[in-house]
């Protein structure tokens, strides 16, 4: 069987009695349009063929899925590094050595350029599609299906290989159906729902209106979807409309109504527009909720694809964690501590704080320390906002101080380091917050400020994240420390009370700094009764956490001397001071009967009392797995023995003093009870008892909620995460917001659900859903914009771009076609009248007139003529001609 072979530009060549397939990849390389031959098609099965990659050659023999083997080929050309895909040839072969399906006397298709417009383009690139999405398992952009300009914008933002969240839910959603996708925080979700909504609308329509419509939960979040919009969706045309609280609603309505194909929004202030527009946006076929993961359960999702990735492994590898006990007044002395001697000088740090007040007093209070930072919350001005982020993101300065707006979505590149100022009292906020960094496979670090009244959240957090506390051990060498990752420890006081008197005398000297500090801790009593209480069972552990011996945190004892050491041991061991004897045996003689019973129970429970101090002991040094159900504390049935002996301890305190003293109490019912179950646990069988919770039930805890639900609402209600007002003003008691209501005296809850004609606004209020400013009918009246396209389509929708009263020429929007069943957009001419041009051009000549500085030379002109006339009437001539002068002056 012979078989050719050739390489360069081969499309439709014959040569040596045989037809060449060919398909010249020469001028694009990793076009999958252009590297498809939808010529082979003929080919599948029926005969040999042998494609040619530089030097590399695939042959598919007969009865060979040549599609498949042909695509690998493809792809292993375009995978090989420097690899340009120049020149590709396929020579298809029948059996008898006769081209297959197509006879040297018939034409060959020729494959479609792209400036090729024909018919027949759409056809072809579907069926490119369709082969480039069989060959899925090079998990590469090229098997994903995707049109040239989406895949040309992947290619110039330098995305080489898709994520795996991108991997798994692109070809789903081209598939049309719904998806719910959850995965890490920095995993590239963004692009998830963008290139497949590229791919659906593919290129900008004047017709229609808004066909996508993405909405963000904060005002920076939809700013930096914009970017990547822009830059991913470059090569599409498509337009993009921002509609933000915060800017000015004018600019939004002319964004509007240039005919946008994608509007990307924050959810109060589109309501806003929508209602002061009427819009309806029924051509919006495409919504996207980015993090907004409250709304998609009741958003109309028709059987939702859910798609979880890595929710097990919730914190990145390259992610360091560090949590410092300290006490809440000591927390600025230990951050201003972080900022200066921990983080490095070139990296830059997140910190995030609990209300608006914190964030402005630390700003101040920082600024003064020469810290330089910036701040931003939600209550602050937009354009303050931008630019303060930017001041950041630019290197500006080395701090922003933020509330959890910023704690979702945004991606801030070169970002090294994230300090929680105030603990998170849930974990996924914890999650989204140190997601800020270690994203796309960067490092980074997370520093956690755990005030005492904290502890049950981090306990919580570990719960939810189904790892281990490590706690610091007493009295640690620093040639002893394994690792600082995830360690809970203490600051030593000597850094806090270096700090704080620095941070004493700046308060001293300044009286807005102190009034700061006054609302701040205001403040901050407000966000503690606001935030939500961690789980009994973690107040309760954290309860038993000795947090007194704590140790130092290895990050400090590593830089601390001997010296500091001993100062500290010193101050611990006076600080955990016990006594050994009990308060009977106190100047008791040895014949008192107190004395006589302490002595005899000490004798009795010698054994008991060595093991609960060696348990105290190990529970110090504090290092259970993650499988254990408490992070740092033994599990529960290794509590149990500590808890009978308690009991039992009772027990024999009873009968101790019966003996002694020759009397018995009662004790009361419930405790006999208590014990009984104790007992019956400790008979339990280990090997046959199927605990009533899974081991991962607090992990998954976080994630789903119990109730009466579907099943997968239950699993996406666990993506829900609440963030709090950044004010702490309002209460809240479950979903509800309690507000103090005047003549009821007392909190009422108010979700603002009770009254369905009332809307939300981006400010978080509550109005009517009917109040209207007429802020557009206004803006529309300057524009000088009819009424008449809104009313003509039964909606005041704006399709399309405006029509301007008395000016519409003949070369306006009249003449544009119209799609079927498209309401009636109009393109704004770009031609323009007579007089608009003589009015250009007149105002054209007077800028340049008083640029050159025209006035100035008219007025020494006239100044000149003046003089001249001056002289003429008043110096020299006859009398006659003087008067004559005169008159003319
Ligand atoms: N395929 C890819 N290859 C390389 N980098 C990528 C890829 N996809 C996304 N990225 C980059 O990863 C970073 C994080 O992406 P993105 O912001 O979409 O993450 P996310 O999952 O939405 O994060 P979060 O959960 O915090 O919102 C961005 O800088 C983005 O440019």
């Amino acid at each position: 069987m012979g078989v050719k072979e050739r390489c360069g530009p081969a499309a439709n060549v014959q040569a040596s009695g045989f037809s060449y397939l060919g398909i010249s990849a020469r001028s694009r390389r990793g076009d999958p349009q252009r590297l498809l031959p939808t010529t082979l098609e003929p080919l599948r099965g029926r005969g040999d063929a042998r494609s040619i990659w530089g030097g590399e050659e695939a042959v598919c023999r007969t009865g060979d899925r040549v599609s498949d083997r042909w695509s690998e080929h493809v792809s292993r050309g375009l995978s090989r590094p420097g690899s340009r895909g120049r020149n590709l040839a396929i020579l298809g072969l029948g059996p008898a050595g006769l081209p297959v399906g197509l006879g040297p006397s018939r034409p060959l298709p020729t494959f479609p350029t792209l400036e090729c417009t024909s018919d027949v383009e759409p056809d072809t690139r579907e069926m490119v599609r369709a082969q480039n999405k069989k060959k899925k398992k090079s998990g590469g952009f090229q098997s994903m299906g995707l049109s040239y300009p989406v895949f040309k914008g992947i290619m110039k933002k330098g995305y080489k290989v898709p994520t795996p969240i991108q991997r798994k839910t692109i070809p789903v959603i081209l598939d049309g159906k719904d998806v719910v996708a959850m995965a890490r925080t920095g995993s590239g979700k963004t692009a998830c729902f963008l290139l497949p909504m590229f791919e659906r609308l593919k290129a900008h329509s004047a017709q229609t209106g808004a066909r996508a419509l993405v909405l963000s939960p904060t005002r920076e979040l939809a700013l930096q979807t914009m970017k990547f919009t822009k830059e991913l969706g470059k090569f599409t045309g498509l337009k993009t409309a921002l509609i933000l609280g915060g800017d000015k609603m004018e600019d939004q309505f002319a964004a509007l109504h240039e005919n946008p194909d994608i509007i990307i929004a924050t959810p109060g202030r589109l309501v806003h527009v929508a209602v002061e527009m009427n819009l309806k946006l029924q051509s919006v076929e495409y919504v996207v909720f980015d993090e907004a993961d409250r709304q998609f359960a009741q958003a109309g999702l028709t059987e939702p694809v859910l798609i979880r990735l890595d929710v097990d492994a919730k914190l990145n590898e390259q992610l360091k964690t560090s949590f410092f006990l300290v006490r809440e007044d000591a927390k600025a002395a230990v951050l201003l501590y972080l900022l200066r001697n921990v983080v490095r000088p070139q990296d830059q740090t997140v910190v995030f704080v609990a209300t608006k007040h914190h964030a402005e007093y630390l700003a101040e209070l920082l600024t003064a320390q020469r810290v330089s930072c910036t701040y931003i919350y939600s209550a602050l001005d937009q354009t303050a906002r931008k630019i303060n982020l930017a001041k950041f993101m630019h290197g500006k300065c080395s701090a922003l101080i933020v509330t959890d707006l910023a704690a979702r979505g945004l991606d801030i590149p070169l970002l090294d380091c994230v300090i929680n100022y105030s603990f998170p009292a849930k974990g996924k906020l914890f999650l989204h917050r140190v997601g800020r960094v270690a994203r796309a496979g960067r490092s980074g670090t997370a520093y956690s400020l755990v005030a005492p009244d904290e502890v049950p959240y981090l306990l919580d957090l570990h719960l939810f994240l189904g790892r281990s506390l490590t706690l610091a051990r007493p009295h640690e060498e620093p040639s002893g420390v394994a690792g600082v990752d995830g360690v809970l420890g203490r600051v030593p006081q000597s850094v806090v009370d270096e700090e704080d008197s620095s941070l004493q005398s700046t308060l001293e000297a300044s009286q807005e700094l102190r009034g700061l500090g006054h609302v701040a801790s205001n403040a901050q009593q407000q966000y503690v009764r606001s935030r939500p209480a961690p789980s009994p069972e973690s107040i309760k552990r954290a309860k038993e956490l000795d947090l007194a011996r704590l140790g130092l945190h290895p990050l400090f004892s590593s830089r601390f001397e001997e010296e500091e050491l001993q100062r500290l041991r010193l101050v611990d061991s006076i600080k955990n001071y016990r006594a050994r004897a009990t308060i009977f045996e106190i100047n008791a003689s040895s014949q008192d009967l107190s004395s006589q019973v302490m002595r005899a129970k000490r004798q009795k429970d010698h054994k008991a009392i060595a093991r609960f101090q060696q348990g105290r002991q190990e529970r110090q040094e504090g290092l259970v797995g993650p499988a254990g159900p408490a992070p740092g504390l033994p599990a529960p049935q290794e509590e149990r023995p500590e808890k009978e002996e308690e009991g039992d301890t009772a027990e024999s305190v009873e009968d101790i003093f019966t003996e002694v003293v020759g009397q018995k109490r009662q004790q009361p019912g419930p405790d006999r009870g208590a014990k009984k179950r104790r007992l019956e646990a400790r008979q339990r069988d280990q090997e046959f008892y199927v605990p009533y919770r899974p081991k991962d039930f607090d992990s998954e805890r976080g994630l789903s909620v119990s109730g009466d639900r579907g099943a997968f609402e239950q699993q996406v209600a666990g993506a829900v995460l609440d963030l709090m007002g950044d004010e702490a003003q309002n209460l809240t008691r479950g979903r509800q917001q309690l507000k103090w209501d005047r003549k009821k005296k007392r909190f009422v809850g108010h979700s603002g659900q009770e009254d369905k004609k009332k809307i939300k606004t981006e400010s978080g209020r509550y109005i009517s859903s009917s109040y209207k400013r007429d802020l557009y009918q206004k803006w529309k009246q300057k524009q000088k914009i009819e009424d008449r396209d809104s009313e003509e389509e039964g909606t005041s929708e704006p399709r399309g771009p405006e029509r301007r009263s008395g000016k519409r020429g003949r070369g306006q929007g009249a003449s544009q076609p119209r799609a079927p069943g498209a309401p009636a957009g109009r393109v704004r001419s770009e031609l323009r009248t007579k007089q608009q041009i003589l009015k250009q051009r007149r105002r054209a000549q007077k800028l340049r007139f008083l640029q050159r500085g025209g006035l100035k030379q008219l007025s020494a002109r006239n100044r000149r003529r003046v003089q001249e006339l001056r002289q003429g009437a008043f110096g020299r001539g006859s009398p006659s001609k003087k008067g004559r002068m005169r008159k003319r002056m």
